[in-house]
């Protein structure tokens, strides 16, 4: 993506007016696309409406918005999400979900899985800032336990795979990554780096793990303490998590209720 797109990107995202916004502990998000989704308990619960607009019916059920321009007009960003291949064996052949989170330095998320509502491919869009992204994997289930899919089960505190997300790049999970593994971004202001090379790629100094993508990151600055390390500072970030909502059967069923 080319800077004066972010930048409008970011105008755009920042217009909405307060009500679109909905805050939570660690950030803001807003959802749009043809479904928008409710917490629960146990997660991510779908709840499917047809795109009619109109707000919260008596059942506390969240109703569609169309896409925004901003997605899929200029910049098309789910068309050019649909010409990269990775949704072409999902249900509508691209992303039909969008989420704008919005967070401030020092503001993260918890380690989550997206589950199952969605076709196991997320897009997620970078603007703003940079940001550390880690993914986990569950520690082994006891012996014997019958346990649920996330509920009690405890994360392995190493992650195994820990990317930089430049501004204007975007990032996919899919495959094992999005299934059985978890996701989180930590709550911190600056990210430390070690000088690395291609011997000893260069490491998150305070977890020990390193960059995978180090030799993939285009910013200058960003070049610069990857060889010589140093401290990147996050700035405000904007994401946009883009994925196909599969469970078309959870539709139906809502729908005859
Ligand atoms: O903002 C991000 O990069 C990740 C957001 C995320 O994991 C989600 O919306 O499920
Ligand atoms: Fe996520």
């Amino acid at each position: 993506m080319q800077e004066d797109e972010e930048e409008y990107l970011i105008r755009k995202i920042k217009e909405y007016p307060q009500q679109r916004w909905k805050q939570l502990a660690n950030r803001r998000l807003q959802l749009w696309g043809e479904l928008r989704l409710r917490n629960s308990p146990r997660g991510h619960l779908l709840i499917c409406v047809p795109s009619a607009g109109g707000e919260l019916t008596s059942k506390n059920v969240l109703i569609a918005q169309p896409m925004p321009s901003c997605v899929d007009t200029y910049p098309d960003i789910i068309n050019r999400l649909k010409d990269t291949g990775i949704f072409t064996r999902s249900p509508h052949g691209k992303p039909n979900h969008v989420i704008m989170n919005e967070y401030l330095p020092g503001q993260g998320i918890m380690p989550h899985e997206d589950g199952p509502a969605y076709f196991p491919v997320v897009a997620t869009l970078s603007l703003g800032s940079h940001s550390v992204f880690h993914y986990y994997r569950y520690k082994p289930d006891v012996e014997g336990a019958q346990l649920e899919r996330t509920e009690g089960r405890s994360i392995d505190p190493a992650p195994v795979l820990t990317v930089l997300l430049e501004p204007r790049s975007v990032v996919i999970s899919e495959r094992a990554l999005y299934s059985t593994h978890l996701h989180a971004i930590r709550e911190i202001e600056e990210d430390l780096i070690t000088a690395g090379n291609a011997a000893a790629p260069p490491m998150l100094a305070d977890l020990g793990v390193p960059v995978a993508n180090w030799d993939r990151v285009t910013g200058a600055d960003t070049i610069r303490v990857m060889s010589e390390g140093g401290a990147l500072k996050r700035a405000t970030r904007y994401s946009l998590t883009c994925r196909d909502v599969e469970k078309v059967a959870q539709l139906k069923a809502f729908m005859k209720r």
